[in-house]
């Protein structure tokens, strides 16, 4: 069976995160993608020389050209700027914006059956647009956001409670941004929901507030500490489990951006629910009954993603 072509589009501190994990995992050969000359190749060959210490059998080669993700099965897209200290993700949308349609153009031209995943911010509004510039189907383009807040908040949890991060589930859904939604009665440490570990004492309401804050405010915490970009190891983790599930068919259930058609009473917006990716890409949204306090934070995070998605169609009439 020929080995899985997986296209990484931007070679900086994700790419490059992202083409050592699948190297690791052996999930297809690699090809590395970025304007800067000499950083996919350099990455690409550095990345192909621990291949005999780890054993891993995988291709990596670095381009500059769109030709190189021809045929690519898998395409995730870091391409673009991160922000400093003191920039919100959603100063980085003009910029970025131009990127992405730099970006699916070469997907159209190049990869249009590849399933695409967008890491670029600001997450829901780039992955929005990508969709557009792309022409792809919806269900082959999604956004990484939730798997990486769902991550921060079950280690937030794990870490506090001193358990195993293995048997905390959890769940961060709505845009990417400080008012993104991490679902507390949905969420378990070993099958408990969190309302009820908080009745039995295990966790103070004040230390759940506190975890539901931090990993709200989680990005901007490690863009404070590095100070020169943004987090990167957790973000390319993240992604490359929904790789995996796409490739594998492994139907795994993971909150992504994903364009929605009528579920939570929006139709074609991006926003962060919780999906099964399989071979056919996004195969089914789930819909989850909130509460009141629920629906009016998911209501308050989608309103910020379509007010982005409304300054892209501003920038980019083509968009509209
Ligand atoms: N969705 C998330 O959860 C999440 C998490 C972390 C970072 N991010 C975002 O991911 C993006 C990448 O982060 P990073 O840390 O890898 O940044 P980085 O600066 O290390 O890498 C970005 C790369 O994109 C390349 N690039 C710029 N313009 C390009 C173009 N037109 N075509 C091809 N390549 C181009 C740059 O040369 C650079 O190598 C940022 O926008 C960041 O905010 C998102
Ligand atoms: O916070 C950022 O700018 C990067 C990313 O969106 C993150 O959540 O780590």
């Amino acid at each position: 069976m020929a080995r899985k072509k997986i296209a990484l589009i931007g070679s900086g501190q994700i790419g490059g995160t992202l083409a050592h994990l699948a190297g690791l995992k052996e999930l297809g050969d690699i090809v590395l993608f970025d304007i800067a000359e000499g950083i996919p190749q350099g990455k690409a060959l550095d990345i192909a020389e621990s291949s005999p210490v780890d054993g891993f059998d995988a291709k990596l080669s670095g381009a500059n050209g769109y030709e190189a993700i021809a045929g690519a099965d898998v395409i995730i897209v870091t391409a673009g700027v991160p922000r400093k200290p003191g920039m919100s993700r959603d100063d980085l949308l003009s910029i970025n914006l131009g990127v992405m349609e730099q970006v699916g153009a070469g997907i159209k031209q190049y990869a249009p059956n590849a399933f695409v995943i967008c890491i670029t911010n600001p997450l829901d509004a780039m992955v929005w647009a990508l969709q557009k510039f792309s022409g792809l189907p919806a269900n082959k383009v999604v956004g990484m956001a939730g798997v990486l807040d769902s991550a921060r908040f079950r280690y937030f949890l794990a870490e506090a409670l001193n358990v195993s991060v293995k048997d905390v589930h959890a769940m961060t859904l709505g845009g990417h941004g400080d008012d993104m939604v991490p679902l507390v009665r949905h969420s378990t440490v070993g099958g408990i929901p969190l309302p009820d570990l908080v009745k039995m004492g295990l966790l103070s309401q004040e230390k759940l507030d506190a975890i539901v804050e931090r990993t709200r405010k989680g990005g901007g915490e490690i863009v404070a500490l590095l100070k020169t970009g943004s987090a990167f190891y957790a973000p390319a983790a993240s992604a490359i489990a929904m790789a995996e599930s796409y490739l594998k068919d492994q139907k795994r259930i993971l909150p992504v951006a994903a364009q929605l058609s009528g579920q939570y009473g929006l139709d074609g917006t991006y926003v962060g629910v919780p999906v099964v990716i399989g071979e056919n890409g996004v195969e089914r949204i789930f819909e989850i009954e909130f509460d009141e306090a629920e629906k009016a934070m998911f209501a308050k995070s989608v309103a910020s993603v379509s007010g982005l998605i409304e300054a892209c169609k501003q920038i980019k009439p083509s968009l509209a």
